[in-house]
């Protein structure tokens, strides 16, 4: 079993981090909330409603959007539309209406033009939004991840080692990214290998080893465990 008897909560508003070795089923615990894989056993709740069985695009409407560790960005196209394909969740756009190109489409079209240009304006990438997203730089592709997952309008976001591969500079401009977003009113919830950034951005940790739960608790508790620093931080 990838992930067995892990039960936490995430609190509305907090930033919180889940951390362990590699292979301890911290991508298998996101994958399972945000529907990719579906548990045999067990529940997840969101603002106290069964998300458990829902398919992923269900779980993202319902407000949680997520980063991928292996970025996940449709390569042939360009920035803007990568971002414009989050904001389609909330557009309301009918297929026919888009197939006959309807006076509605196109307002609507310009409206999510618009605000994909807005977030992404603020990562800095305005400039480059009709560039094929493949030719950027792979530190601000992980931004263009993060954009497109807030064009969803999420309540919770999941970022996946969003840091992995970006360089102290872009882990800087990462962070406070981060807490922008949570500033915004969204509640975080990061998978982090870099210790540094997940002590100072989280508010709370959960340690997965083999799948299972071995600590919980705020950065300063979690950095005493003893089990976390024998499996993990030691
Ligand atoms: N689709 C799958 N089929 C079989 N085993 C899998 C699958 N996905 C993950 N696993 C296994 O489940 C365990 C947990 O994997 P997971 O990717 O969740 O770990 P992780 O903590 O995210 O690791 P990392 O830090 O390396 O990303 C690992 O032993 C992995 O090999």
């Amino acid at each position: 079993m990838a992930v067995s008897q892990v039960d936490f909560d995430i609190r509305a508003g907090q930033i919180k981090a889940l951390i362990g070795p590699n292979g301890s089923g911290k991508t298998t615990t996101f994958n399972l909330i945000t529907g990719h894989y579906r548990p045999d056993a067990g529940e997840i709740l969101f603002e106290g409603e069964q998300i458990t069985v829902l398919p992923p695009h269900e779980i993202a409407r319902r407000g949680i959007a997520r980063t991928f560790q292996n970025l996940e960005l449709f390569e042939n196209m360009t920035v803007l539309e990568n971002v414009l394909i989050g904001l389609y969740l909330r557009a309301g756009v009918s297929t026919l209406g888009a197939l006959v190109r309807a006076p509605s489409w196109w307002r609507k079209e310009k409206a999510a033009q618009d605000k994909a240009l807005e977030i992404l304006e603020r990562f800095g990438l305005a400039a480059r939004a009709q560039e094929p997203v493949a030719n950027l730089p792979f530190g601000l592709q992980r931004f263009v991840e993060i954009a497109r997952a807030l064009a969803t309008s999420p309540k919770v976001l999941l970022l996946d080692e969003a840091a992995s591969g970006l360089d102290g500079r872009e882990k800087e401009i990462l962070c406070e990214h981060i807490l922008e977003i949570r500033r915004s009113g969204v509640t975080i919830f990061m998978v982090e290998h870099d210790m540094n950034m997940t002590m100072n951005l989280a508010e709370e940790v959960v340690v997965l080893d083999h799948g299972q739960k071995i600590a919980e608790g705020t950065p300063r508790e979690i950095q005493r465990h003893p089990e976390v620093i024998a499996v993990y931080l030691g």
